[in-house]
């Protein structure tokens, strides 16, 4: 048994944010229906793609899922989804709040009827000056800080080469529901839970940037050792890079004493963290100097034998054969009638020791009949949606 086993998710989140959100709860063993509309969610057609509607985009974030597709645009395919919501634990959107009230799906509406529902309103903004804006990734990373972060890293503002703020928000909007469900739990209410990626993002970027009792931004703070600007990057070696991270008092006196220079472990400048971070742009290069004498393996091997943290700096499609991944199985394979075998980066969460498993993402629509079935519509009522074109399901193949 999974831990969220017997929790139903109504999923109308699209893109990333939500579905990665929602993919969070089903990797836990909820059960999240995904609710599409008639063209399916956008990811399903964005880049490479083995299947047309299952690109790779989408299946990375909606994996063991299921797909009814309603075009919500009808009134008939309203009352359907008003039906399923009836079943549901968490209903969930990533839609602008002032698009909610003509699908019928306003926050008071659906609680006032609803009251053990937990409504999750997946934003770019709180209420405020900006609300209702259009809000995706490259806008978020913009205006909470992050490009102004690699500004300062490498002389120009850009975004980090990843959806770092739909993936961060993602699983702030996870946690949220969790914590929305066990409150239900003991006070048996739902609850209206509202998760913002601007203020998200603000927060995870500021987490590091206070400074005694005061906010400051890191540019005006001098010697901060997690952020200062030319340092934040591996270190050279003799024959490529190391991610090593001498940190407390004992690994820069280990570390000094290795490179046979024991007198700089007790340099005023770097006996403790304070003093350290005072001078941490002295240290670094005076750090660098000795590390780029020797080998990538050599630092590796050293580091292990002093406790020292450190790794090789591993390009992506090397993780594929990391030997670490590869004992404990954290790729899974997934056999697809269709499209074979299909490689999923699995759960990196154990619960009990054991990591839950991952099933395939939907079709669009492929479950869209048994569902609405269980929620009460019957055959009938079910085939005049899709002859309608209000519920949509998947075409055989010729
Ligand atoms: C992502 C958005 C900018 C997309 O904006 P829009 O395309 O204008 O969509 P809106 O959310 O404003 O409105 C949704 C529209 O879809 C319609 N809609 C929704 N579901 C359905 C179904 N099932 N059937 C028919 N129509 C539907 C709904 O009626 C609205 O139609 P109309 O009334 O006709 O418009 C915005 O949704 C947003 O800011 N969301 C909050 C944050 C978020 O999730 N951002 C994306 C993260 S992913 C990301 O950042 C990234 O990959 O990069």
């Amino acid at each position: 048994m999974r831990p969220l086993q017997g929790v139903r998710v109504l999923d109308l989140s699209s893109v990333i944010f939500g579905p990665l959100a929602s993919q969070v709860l089903a990797d836990y063993g909820a059960e999240v229906v995904k609710i599409e509309p008639p063209k399916g969610d956008s990811t399903r057609h964005t880049g490479p793609a083995a299947e047309p509607g299952m690109a790779a985009m989408f299946l990375g974030s909606n994996r063991s899922k299921k797909s009814v597709a309603l075009d919500l645009k009808q009134p008939a395919a309203q009352k359907a989804l008003q039906a399923l919501i009836g079943t549901a634990d968490v209903f969930m959107h990533s839609m602008r709040p002032q698009k909610l009230a003509g699908l019928g799906l306003a926050p008071e509406a659906l609680r006032a009827r609803h009251p053990r529902l937990v409504y999750a309103s997946l934003l770019g903004f709180l209420p405020g000056p900006y609300a209702g804006r259009p809000a995706y990734d490259d806008v978020i990373q913009g205006m909470s800080g992050l490009a102004d972060l690699m500004d300062q890293q490498s002389g120009e503002a850009r975004y980090l080469p990843t959806i770092a703020a739909d993936k961060t928000c993602g699983h702030v909007a996870a946690h949220a529901i969790l914590a929305a469900l066990w409150q239900r739990e003991r006070t048996g209410q739902g609850a209206f839970v509202e998760v913002p990626m601007f203020e998200s993002m603000v927060g995870f970027n500021l987490v590091e940037h206070f400074y005694g009792q005061h906010f400051e931004p890191p540019r005006s703070v001098p010697g901060y050792p997690r952020v200062l600007a030319p340092w934040r990057r591996p270190y050279r070696t003799s024959d490529g890079l190391v991610a090593m991270m001498p940190y407390t008092d004992l690994h820069w006196q280990r570390f000094f004493a290795e490179v046979g220079a024991p007198q700089h472990a007790s340099d005023p400048r770097f006996t403790d963290i304070a003093a350290r971070t005072a001078h941490i742009a002295e240290l670094l290069e005076l750090a660098s100097g000795y590390v780029v004498r020797q080998t990538t393996a050599h630092w590796l091997a050293a580091c292990e034998r002093l406790e020292i943290p450190a790794a090789p700096v591993a390009r992506l499609d090397e993780l594929r054969s990391d030997e670490h991944l590869a004992a404990i199985g954290f790729f899974e394979e997934v056999q697809d009638p269709a499209m074979g075998t299909v490689r999923f980066p699995g759960v990196g969460v154990r619960f009990d020791g054991r990591r839950p498993p991952v099933a395939m993402p939907p079709r669009l629509g492929e479950h869209t009949r048994a569902l609405l079935a269980e929620a009460g519509l019957d055959a009938p009522q079910i085939q005049a949606l899709v002859d309608q074109g209000a519920a949509i399901v998947p075409q055989p193949k010729n």
